[in-house]
């Protein structure tokens, strides 16, 4: 990656760009979450996934049941073992989604210039006059000349498959719209989002409360991907819920911005969230498009400083029925790499979409490029700068320990951690080389039993750009003593090694602590 010269804001000979890629060993440090759905559920699919660079299976309960997900788990569990590579798995809610449920599945065809009611009434069946929806309270919250948008997954509202509505009127409980698209409806679940308004239903639904606590309880889940999150207190509401889970206490929150209610509150949010989902698809309607970009790069640039894991969303729509992205797409992919995205997610893509494989390890490639020119000293000036001084002691041998990695040209940085902070923070100085993040287990006891933490915070950086755990043997004791160190960095050279990333004379970065010291040593291999 290093060897490269190419850089971005520096003057590129245009030939250069023609020069075949220096193949790496990972597929990309942008990390890939991967939905999993009818079109990736089996055991050879998910397989195929993991290995073309998916490092995080979502799971969206907007639809499908406990059983349902709970079969693609088990698989995505057989897969894990059989290709060795860790997977984490995240639960993304319905949250206060609209929904119109289509139980027969039949197409519904709605006519531009025509007119279509919403209604709250559930008992009637869908039609190109009536649409049900699972919401009291439209009637009220809507008023004339408001946009709704009614589509599937991938809706846009503009293509032929989702409609653009403009409420016409409001009778009663029931919302009156004129169709501005003609198009067709398909499959059982169709989603609405009314355009810049505020729904009355809470962030954590009743039914999203129970499958926490049921499938996502039982599975311990790694992420909780927060659906419409509309202020900070919807996520410490969400944190409260999880801590009384026990088990879950663990478990990060991703709080997914969607309308422009999160929008404005994002600077509470990302103070209380783990991390942040910009979640294009809902937002991306709600927001005029030409503001769609400077969103998208103002909150990677938070999140960045904040050293907070961010999540770009909707980037190859149109891979779900073909096997090439458009260049727009192929383009935006590289932009989010360069605006700061840590990782991207893909939704109908590999859910329903024809070529999941494919789709992931087309924006593999993708993103490993545009990481291969990204300006990393410029941007480590920019973050220093904005950290200022006095740092935090970890912060100055994270930071230290990326400087020294580039100047030395090591192939790796190999942080130890136990709660997981020190390889954030490294990862946080976007370094131009993999960070092996040795996470090493500490004996915790809730008075009742003893068990060993790690696996959490070793699965949790399967979602930051550049870090890749490592869970070091828990016979290896966190209270570090030099000799337990050393054997544990044998473990993870020997590791390094077997996978390729480091070989014989190469230089390495450790950060570690020697009794109450924290230090950044480089080492060079030998032989
Ligand atoms: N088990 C360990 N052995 C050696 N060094 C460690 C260990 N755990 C953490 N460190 C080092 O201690 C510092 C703090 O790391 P951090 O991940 O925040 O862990 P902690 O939970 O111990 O605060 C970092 O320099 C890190 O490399
Ligand atoms: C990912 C998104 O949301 P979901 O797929 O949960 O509707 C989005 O709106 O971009
Ligand atoms: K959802
Ligand atoms: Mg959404």
């Amino acid at each position: 990656m290093h060897s490269n010269h190419l850089l971005l804001e520096e003057p590129i000979r245009m030939a250069s760009i023609l020069e075949p890629s220096k193949a790496s060993f990972f597929p990309a440090m942008t990390k890939i979450v991967g939905t999993l759905g009818p079109k990736s559920r089996s055991v050879e699919v998910i397989a195929s996934c993991l290995n073309a660079g998916m490092s995080v299976a979502r799971f969206d309960f907007s639809w499908g049941n406990t059983e349902y997900h709970q079969e693609t788990l088990e698989n995505l569990k057989a897969a894990v073992k059989s290709t060795k590579k860790l997977c984490a798995v995240m639960l993304d809610t319905v949250g206060p989604e609209l929904q119109v449920a289509n139980k027969t599945g039949n197409p519904i065809s709605l006519l531009g210039d025509g007119l279509v009611v919403l209604t709250p009434d559930r008992g009637q069946e869908p039609s190109s006059k009536l649409l049900p929806i699972n919401f009291d309270g439209l009637s009220k919250a809507v008023k004339k000349g408001d946009t709704i948008f009614v589509g599937q997954y991938l809706f846009t509202g503009s293509e032929t498959t989702s409609v653009w509505l403009e409420v016409s009127e409001v009778k009663g409980e029931d919302v009156v719209c004129s169709v501005k698209n003609s198009a067709t409806l398909a499959g059982s679940l169709f989603t609405l989002h009314a355009s810049q308004i505020h729904i009355d239903l809470p962030t954590l639904s009743a039914q999203d409360k129970e499958v926490i606590s049921s499938w996502g309880l039982q599975n311990k889940i790694d992420f909780l991907s927060l659906s419409y999150t509309r202020h900070a207190e919807d996520v410490r509401q969400a944190r409260e819920f999880l801590n009384k889970l026990g088990d879950l206490s663990q478990t990060q929150i991703f709080a997914k911005i969607e309308n422009m209610e999160g929008l404005t509150h994002f600077d509470e949010i990302l103070q209380e969230a783990d991390g942040i989902i910009l979640s294009r698809g809902n937002l991306g309607i709600d927001l005029p498009p030409e503001k769609v970009f400077l969103f998208q790069k103002a909150a990677l640039y938070k999140c960045n400083m904040a050293g907070k894991p961010a999540v770009v969303t909707r980037v190859v729509d149109s891979m779900t029925d073909n096997l090439r992205p458009t260049r727009a797409e192929a383009t935006d992919v590289a932009n989010a790499v360069l605006d700061g995205s840590d990782a991207i997610l893909l939704g109908a893509e590999t859910l329903r979409g024809l070529y999941p494989v494919d789709t992931i390890s087309t924006v593999g490639r993708i993103c490993a490029e545009a990481e291969k020119v990204f300006n990393q000293d410029l941007y480590f000036k920019k973050t220093v700068k904005y950290v200022g001084e006095p740092m935090t002691h970890l912060e100055s041998i994270a930071s230290s320990a990326v400087r020294a990695a580039i100047k030395v040209k090591a192939s790796v940085i190999i942080c130890f951690t136990s709660s997981g902070r020190a390889a954030r923070l490294i990862a946080k100085y976007r370094p131009t080389m993999p960070v092996l993040s040795v996470v090493v287990p500490r004996l915790k006891t809730n008075q009742l039993k003893w068990s060993f933490t790690g696996a959490f915070e070793a699965r949790q950086s399967l979602l930051v750009r550049g870090l890749y755990p490592m869970l070091a043997d828990p016979r290896h004791p966190a209270e570090s003593t030099s000799a337990t160190n050393e054997s544990v960095l044998k473990v993870a050279l020997d590791h390094g090694k077997a996978s390729g990333v480091v070989k014989s004379h190469d230089r390495v970065v450790v950060c570690q602590k020697v009794g109450d010291a924290s230090v950044v040593k480089i080492i060079e291999l030998e032989d």
